[in-house]
């Protein structure tokens, strides 16, 4: 049987005419080895090319210990490696549900973060086009947009190294050929065959019957995903496009906004609001709020509520405001140190001073509070005392971030500032150096302030 089957003349070529350039500094590789028919014939290919002047290599295994053989698999790839000569780390990796995913995408997580550590250049993976063609089918069933589609790429960085699958145009049945022309040993996977997974279901039951309508599926499938992963690269340069044009401060106008056509507005909010840590909203929720942001009237303010956060329009703006459902701060006792920025983080933002001749004359280490609204405060201005809520308006907070804008208190609760927006009038009498307080919610952090 092995004797009949043709093995491609050309694999190591096709491997190595993948590679940029020797001398770019990437001589050193380190094989992801499950001890699978795939991942066993690259090791051989790379021991080829190696023995030709090729990059010097290792290997890593990762043992999961899910199954009875994990043990086994791991002494399989110690003996490969041994004869051939190939330094192999086995990385030992607890896998639990903790997070919340399925069993398959904990140990795959666990895997990247042991492939992360490597300290090779390179790591190579060896998935080939029929694992390329299953991850398209399998994203399509999951509604996935081009950059689900685009599947995996040949190469992408990881952490501070690249990822490099140079078998994705390559059928399993030429590694099958291949193996069995060499004579390799491999190990199957028992949980390979269990069809309650997804992706074994179509590769043992739906995808063979495809084949008997359409032998070279793989092929465009393989073409979906790079006609996708272009797609999704197009679609990334127009959102920062976009995002360039209708950002500002970390918010989005809606002047330049409604400029743009509606699949352009409605990917730069998803991929904006992603960007800000809100998370992925549903399309139903994306549009309801789209709906209500040309027609709501002036003075209502409608959000956008995402997993981690909601979106709110406030005058001609679109504001990021994170995750504002947790318990609300109570009262805080801080000392007043003007070198120091507090981070405040059940208030969403952070507290820290400014030198300036319009703010309050406070010594080292004084005793301040900070309370949240009760709603009714006023603070003494030049003109009388004013209403914190006048004060937050006027100084175009949006509502969204009022109910947690800290105010400042003094040990006897005189209301003495209403950070980066106001100081209490009769507090700057005095001498001394003076300092405003500066309030900057986690929304605008790495943006300026309200002023
Ligand atoms: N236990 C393991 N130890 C080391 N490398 C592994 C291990 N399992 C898989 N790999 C590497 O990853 C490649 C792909 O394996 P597999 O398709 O099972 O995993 P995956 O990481 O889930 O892939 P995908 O990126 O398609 O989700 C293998 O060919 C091999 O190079």
């Amino acid at each position: 049987m092995a004797a009949s089957r043709k093995t491609p003349p050309d694999l190591i070529d096709r491997l190595t005419q993948q590679w940029p350039d020797l001398e770019s500094g990437h001589s050193v590789l380190e094989l992801g080895l499950s001890g699978g028919l795939d991942s066993v014939v690259l090791l051989h290919l790379l021991c080829r090319w190696r023995a030709a002047g090729g990059p010097s290599l290792s290997a890593v295994h990762v043992h999961h210990g899910l199954s009875a053989y994990a043990d086994a698999w791991a002494a399989f790839c110690e003996a490969l490696c041994r004869d051939k000569g190939v330094p192999l780390r086995v990385e030992r990796v607890n896998v639990s549900r903790a997070g919340g995913e399925s069993l398959e995408a904990e140990a795959r997580k666990a895997r990247y973060a042991a492939f992360g550590k490597s300290s090779a250049k390179v790591v190579v993976l060896a998935q080939h086009q029929d694992d390329q063609a299953e991850t398209v089918v399998l994203q399509l069933l999951r509604g996935g947009g081009p950059h689900a589609l685009a599947a995996m790429p040949a190469w992408r960085r990881l952490g501070g190294l690249s990822l490099w699958r140079p078998l994705l145009d390559v059928p399993r049945s030429a590694l099958q050929a291949y193996a069995e022309t060499h004579g390799l040993a491999w190990i199957e996977d028992d949980s390979n065959a269990d069809p309650r997974w997804r992706r074994n279901w179509l590769r043992l039951d739906w995808l063979p019957s495809l084949a008997e309508v359409q032998p070279d599926y793989r092929r465009s499938l393989a073409r979906v995903a790079s006609n996708m992963a272009d797609a999704a690269a197009m679609l990334d340069e127009l959102i920062e496009q976009d995002r360039a044009l209708c950002e500002v401060d970390g918010r989005l106008g809606l002047a330049k906004l409604s400029s743009l056509s509606l699949p352009r507005q409605r990917q730069l909010l998803l991929r904006w609001a992603q960007s800000h840590g809100l998370g992925e909203g549903t399309p139903a929720a994306l549009e309801e709020f789209r709906g209500q942001l040309w027609t709501a009237a002036r003075d209502r303010n409608p959000l956008w509520r995402l997993p981690h956060g909601v979106v709110q329009r406030y005058r001609a703006a679109l504001w990021p405001v994170p995750d504002l459902f947790g318990e609300m701060p109570g009262a805080c006792e801080i000392s007043f140190d003007p070198a120091s920025r507090a981070d405040l983080p059940q208030w969403g933002g952070a507290l820290s001073w400014r030198a300036d001749p319009k703010g309050l004359a406070l010594r080292l280490g004084q005793p301040l509070v900070l309370k949240p609204r009760q709603g009714g405060e006023r603070l003494a201005q030049a003109a009388g005392r004013k209403p914190v809520k006048t004060l937050l308006q006027e100084a175009g907070i949006p509502p969204a971030l009022r109910t947690r804008w800290p105010l400042l208190f003094d040990q006897s609760h005189e209301l003495l500032a209403l950070p980066s927006v106001a100081v209490a009038y009769d507090a700057k009498s005095g001498g001394g150096e003076r300092w405003w307080p500066l309030w900057q919610p986690k929304a605008w952090q790495g943006y300026g302030s309200v002023e």
